[in-house]
């Protein structure tokens, strides 16, 4: 690209030394520098971009683009801010992409994969093409590639975006984390649908207060922006006390959804079972019998969210209706482990003491014998949800206390913070997950419900910084092997 294009309008101090009249690529990360980069500084916590300025010249990179001056060969341009500046040359080297695509968002504490997820395979089942970024990865119509953050940073952002734009792809969804939003790692993105699911306990290290957490999603509904020719909308969970703050956050239409009230999506009749989910649903189309395989309680209201998303778009709700019952539940969220033994074993993600009270009590309705539950907390994070992760759990017959991605902590400060939430005595504290999957799967019996919380889809742990295999479900298909 013409640097003179790429850097016309920004907001400059000065430049030094003479302006490449091409570059060939725009990076943040020095060792992704090649011949011809444009070269962006970005502080870190840890970390400062400043001080690799120097080995992406090494690299190829051709103009630097940085807060202070640097003793560099290459040519300078001094900003005030770098973060702001990169907004604005990742969505000009790119020819601002989301502009030209559906792009859906989707926050909240509990949820935003399962929505994102439901949403991305709804537009496929109905013949569309879509990506989606989020904590599974990057889903480019059906290629899934890895990445390593739930919302990634800014540029790798528009670089998805262009990717999916350039392969013909006309829908994105984002999976947004309130550190995305604080971050701006989403700055530039022209969002036609925000999502909220709902707000609880989580990330308190991160955020301090719930109130900042509470702000920091807000951020997503302030930036479907403030151009009413286009046709925008925010979809909003009822049933959560933050509704009323975030439908004030946008002049753009407010879609409602609930499991509870009337609202323009509700449902009634819900009928739960150990399969599929059964509910009449209530739309501004009309009512319509909608199944699922989705399981839980939450699962219904992640539905109703992702089918006003649609909605919001134009799709007809019986198309979506329709659709809706051959989607698959998201990998590891309620997931039903195929075993002949006379049981029902459960994969889920809850990590949040508001995910916990929903898994075990979407399995009640179907509870013959007992509900036993499996919960860790992970290491170096925050420690204050982790008795109210346990005071829920209490709700299960039996629960094994134990670790997920433990990092540099030891086993017992983890179990012993969630012993003290813990309601009954029905439990035991096992550091060790894998030695804490098979002992409850040693006091498994016929008809009991067993739910292992918290890995989801994930198939490693974390101990110190290294990632070893793990999965819940194939050591319990182990147990069962010998005793069922
Ligand atoms: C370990 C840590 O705390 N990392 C945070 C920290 O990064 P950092 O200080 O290491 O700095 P950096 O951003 O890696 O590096 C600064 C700059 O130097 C560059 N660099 C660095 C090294 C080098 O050799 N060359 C080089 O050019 C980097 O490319 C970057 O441009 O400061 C950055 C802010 O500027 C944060 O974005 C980053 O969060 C990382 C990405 C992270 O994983 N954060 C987690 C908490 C997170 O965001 N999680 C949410 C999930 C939430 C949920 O579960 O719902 C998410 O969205 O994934
Ligand atoms: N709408 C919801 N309300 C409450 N809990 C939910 C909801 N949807 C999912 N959950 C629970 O939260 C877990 C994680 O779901 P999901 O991955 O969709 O959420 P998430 O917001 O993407 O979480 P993360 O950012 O940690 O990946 C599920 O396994 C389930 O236990």
């Amino acid at each position: 690209m013409k640097t003179n294009e790429l850097i016309k309008d920004l907001s400059l101090i000065k430049q030094t030394g003479t302006l490449p009249e091409d570059i060939t690529a725009l990076e943040i990360d020095s060792r992704a520098v090649t011949d011809g980069t444009a070269f962006v500084c970005q502080k870190g916590y840890t970390v400062d971009g400043h001080d690799f300025a120097g080995q992406a010249v090494k690299n190829g990179a051709k103009l630097i683009i940085t807060e202070k001056e640097l003793e560099l060969e290459a040519c300078q341009i001094i900003v005030k801010d770098s973060a702001r500046a990169l907004a604005f040359l990742a969505d000009r080297f790119y020819g601002s992409p989301s502009e030209k695509m559906n792009v859906f968002g989707v926050t909240g504490t509990n949820g935003k994969t399962s929505v994102s997820n439901l949403i991305h395979e709804l537009i496929r089942k109905l013949g569309g093409r879509s990506a989606l970024s989020g904590t599974i990865g990057f889903d480019l119509d059906g290629d899934l590639r890895q990445s390593a953050n739930t919302t990634s940073d800014l540029l790798t952002t528009q670089k998805m975006i262009h990717t999916a734009k350039e392969q013909g792809i006309s829908n994105m969804i984002f999976e947004v984390s309130s550190h995305g939003l604080v971050e701006g790692r989403l700055w530039g993105v022209d969002f036609d649908v925000a999502v909220f699911t709902n707000l609880s306990h989580d990330h308190l290290d991160y955020h301090h207060t719930m109130e900042h957490y509470g702000y920091a999603k807000g951020l997503l509904f302030s930036q479907l922006g403030q151009d009413l020719t286009k046709q925008k909308a925010a979809v909003l969970n009822l049933d959560d006390e933050w509704f009323e703050r975030y439908a004030q956050m946008t002049p753009h239409e407010v879609i409602s959804y609930s499991m509870e009230k009337p609202a323009d999506f509700y449902a009634e009749d819900i009928q739960y079972m150990a399969d599929r989910t059964y509910y009449k649903l209530m739309s501004p189309e009309g009512a319509f019998d909608l199944e699922t395989q989705l399981l839980g309680t939450f699962n219904v209201s992640n539905t109703l969210a992702a089918i006003a998303a649609l909605y919001a778009k134009g799709y007809r709700v019986s198309d979506l209706v329709e659709a809706l019952k051959e989607v698959a539940p998201v990998s590891g969220r309620m997931q039903l482990v195929p075993t002949s033994a006379p049981l029902s074993i459960y994969i889920d993600y809850a990590h949040t003491p508001d995910a916990i009270e929903k898994a075990i009590k979407s399995v009640m309705p179907f509870k013959k014998n007992r509900i036993l539950f499996l919960i860790g907390t992970g290491g170096n994070r925050d420690k204050s949800k982790r008795p109210a992760m346990a005071k829920m759990a209490s709700l299960a017959d039996y629960v094994v206390l134990t670790t997920d991605d433990p990092r540099y902590e030891s086993y017992e400060s983890i179990t012993s913070d969630l012993e003290k939430g813990m309601e009954h005595k029905g439990y035991a504290c096992i550091g060790d997950r894998g030695e804490a999957v098979r002992h409850l799967m040693q006091q498994a019996e016929p008809d009991d419900i067993i739910i292992f919380a918290g890995k989801g889809h994930e198939d490693y742990q974390i101990i110190e910084n290294t990632k070893y295999p793990h999965s819940d479900s194939n050591i319990a298909l182990e147990v069962i092997a010998e005793r069922f």
